[in-house]
């Protein structure tokens, strides 16, 4: 292996809340959401070429059904590399483990290119907020632990912060600051990441470099009080992630990707 070959960075995906449902004509808020999803796919390719590991976070059906995911799977053989995928709040857990077990998606953890990722389930049945239990929490710091020297990107589905939106306010993760005490032990953790806003969020905090991104099919307003969505392109998150700890990131949207979005809903 040539000194070139070893500085090429790892290149990683984001893609989240794609809404699939089990049928293929499913729309949310008029859009349909399998068409989104494989435009998005398009834009990757055209602009990024392939991936080297895809993060799948969450909200990746609408209606929990084995069709959806397997519709997600589908859509993911236009790449040649692993996806792990995690839960968040529409999901039905075990259809969607059961389905990422057949495509080598049921992953909680890598290790790749130089950098770890851990993948949290902030899912709790039932509910649109988000929860990490003592067994993921657990499971987080034992990863931390086994790995101090390795830079680190943590992800789950739901906000761990306060964002700018606020009917989303409640809906975010609940313990968040068990979660912050855990992560302010480990200097590795560069990144984390989420889904379920809807929209493009990047802050720091304590060196740690908090980041959301587009959904695959509908976009929330940023910065509105009440349920409000916008009419942005579907888009995605890719990242240069060299093995240093540095890293680029940048949120793309599939520029012609046309759509009509009822955007005088009051929720879904
Ligand atoms: N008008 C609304 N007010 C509050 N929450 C809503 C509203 N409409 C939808 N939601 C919920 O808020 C969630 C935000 O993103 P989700 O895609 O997880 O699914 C959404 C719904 O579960």
């Amino acid at each position: 292996m040539t000194s070139k070959e070893t500085a090429r960075p790892l290149r990683v995906l984001q893609l989240t809340d794609p809404h699939l449902m089990a049928s293929a004509d499913g729309a949310l808020l008029g859009v349909n959401t399998r068409d989104s999803l494989n435009a998005v796919i398009a834009e990757v390719l055209a602009s990024h070429g392939q991936p080297d590991l895809i993060l799948a976070t969450g909200d990746l059906a609408q209606d929990g059904s084995e069709e959806a995911y397997c519709a997600l799977g589908e859509s993911f053989t236009a790449f040649n590399c692993a996806s792990a995928w995690i839960a968040g709040n529409h999901d039905k857990v075990p259809s969607l483990k059961e389905v990422a077990a057949r495509y080598g998606a049921n992953r909680r953890h890598l290790v790749q290119g130089g950098w770890q990722f851990i993948l949290l389930d902030s899912s709790v049945p039932g509910k649109v907020h988000g929860e990490l239990a003592e067994s993921e929490l657990g499971f987080l710091v034992q990863m931390l632990e086994q790995n101090p020297d390795v830079p680190t990107l943590v992800t789950l589905h739901h906000h761990p912060v306060d964002i700018d939106t606020d009917w989303m306010a409640d809906i975010g993760l609940r313990n968040r600051e068990e979660f912050w005490q855990l992560i302010d032990r480990f200097p590795q953790v560069k990144i984390v990441l989420w889904g379920h806003i809807h929209q493009t969020f990047e802050q720091q905090r304590n060196g740690v470099h908090l980041l959301a991104t587009p959904s695959t099919c509908i976009q929330f307003t940023s910065g509105s009080r009440k349920f409000s969505v916008d009419d942005l392109a579907p888009g995605y998150r890719w990242f240069e992630l060299q093995a240093s700890g540095d890293f680029t990131t940048e949120v793309c949207r599939a520029r012609s990707f046309e759509f009509e979005l009822d955007q005088n809903s009051t929720g879904y």
